[in-house]
């Protein structure tokens, strides 16, 4: 059995004279939250096509469960559930119909289907609204009844196309707490996000991925470390933050570092020294090729 939920290698894509994907080499563990993380228009949704079969790729290959996403398309579908950017739902039906169609749709009989909706709603902490038509939803509601309705099947793979885009706080760190509990159940959860927090927060592993390349890929920790040392921070009296300078963290360059500044600041100008964070690492990743790029 492979161990590998999702491996690519060589993933190629254009459109037009663009070129989207440029060679994605990608190597998911079972059971693991990888996060494909990168600015708007990096590829992040034409990997997802790629990787879920909606589209092929130019050149280069790639397997699901072990099946190949040209070769097997019908195994890899039989794999996989994906949610895209957009909720999928009806909205002219309740929640509970929703998840219901598709149980029925998915070839359960209408007990089963009765059984495996309540389970649904119950563990997306969606009970109250389940008689309510989903239009009177909010946008996290309707992206937890997405997720319910990408899970009517068991499948152990799933795709998340920017699952919590839009909302707010709140209800984003709800998502995060279901999407554990997916994990938690053995399934492979592959999202893609532009929140620095949220693959900080959820993912085992991330790929930084820009203009179509991986630009860098690790643990949260290990990217941080990647971009290297500590930042100090200098503050006003009122707690804002004056300026962020880099710094290896020995006494010798945080002595030069502040040295070459310490006049250009009011006295009570208050220092910390922190490690850095994903806003640092995805700056440090990206901001090179950003410049390069047309706006
Ligand atoms: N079917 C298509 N035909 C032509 N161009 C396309 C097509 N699909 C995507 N593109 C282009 O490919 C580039 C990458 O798009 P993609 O949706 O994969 O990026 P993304 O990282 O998911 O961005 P976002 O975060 O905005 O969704 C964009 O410039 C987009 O306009």
């Amino acid at each position: 059995m492979a161990k590998l939920a999702i491996e690519a290698a060589g993933l190629r894509k254009s459109f037009g004279s663009q070129t989207v994907l440029d060679g994605i080499d990608l190597a998911v563990p079972k059971g693991t939250i990888f996060a494909l993380l990168g600015p708007n228009g990096a590829g992040k949704t034409t990997l997802i096509h790629i990787l879920s079969t909606l589209i092929e790729p130019d050149d280069g290959s790639a397997r699901i469960e072990g099946y190949d996403i040209v070769a097997s398309k019908k195994e890899v579908r039989q794999s996989i559930g994906l949610t895209g950017q957009f909720a999928a739902v009806d909205e002219v039906l309740t929640g509970a119909e929703n998840v219901n169609m598709m149980c029925r749709l998915s070839g359960l009989s209408a007990a089963e289907s009765r059984v495996r909706t309540a389970e649904l709603l119950r563990s997306f902490d969606l009970e109250a609204a389940a008689g309510k038509r989903v239009k009177t939803y909010s946008g996290g509601m309707r992206r937890k009844l997405d997720l319910a309705v990408s899970l009517v099947v068991h499948r152990p793979v799933l795709f998340l196309d920017e699952p919590t885009t839009g909302l707010d706080t709140v209800s984003r760190r709800a998502l995060w707490a279901n999407i554990q509990q997916l994990k938690e159940q053995g399934i492979t959860i592959f999202l893609t996000t532009q929140y620095l927090e949220e693959a900080d927060q959820l993912a085992d592993r991330i790929a930084v991925i820009n203009h179509g390349r991986v630009v860098a890929s690790g643990t949260a920790a290990e990217l941080k470390t990647r971009v290297g040392g500590e930042v100090i921070e200098l503050r006003n009296k009122d707690n804002e933050l004056l300026r962020s300078l880099p710094t290896s963290g020995t006494i010798a360059d945080v002595w030069q570092t502040l040295g070459s500044v310490v006049h250009s600041f009011p006295e009570g100008t208050q220092i910390s020294i922190r490690k850095p964070s994903m806003d640092d690492v995805f700056l440090a990743l990206t901001s090179i090729e950003k410049e390069a790029s047309p706006a």
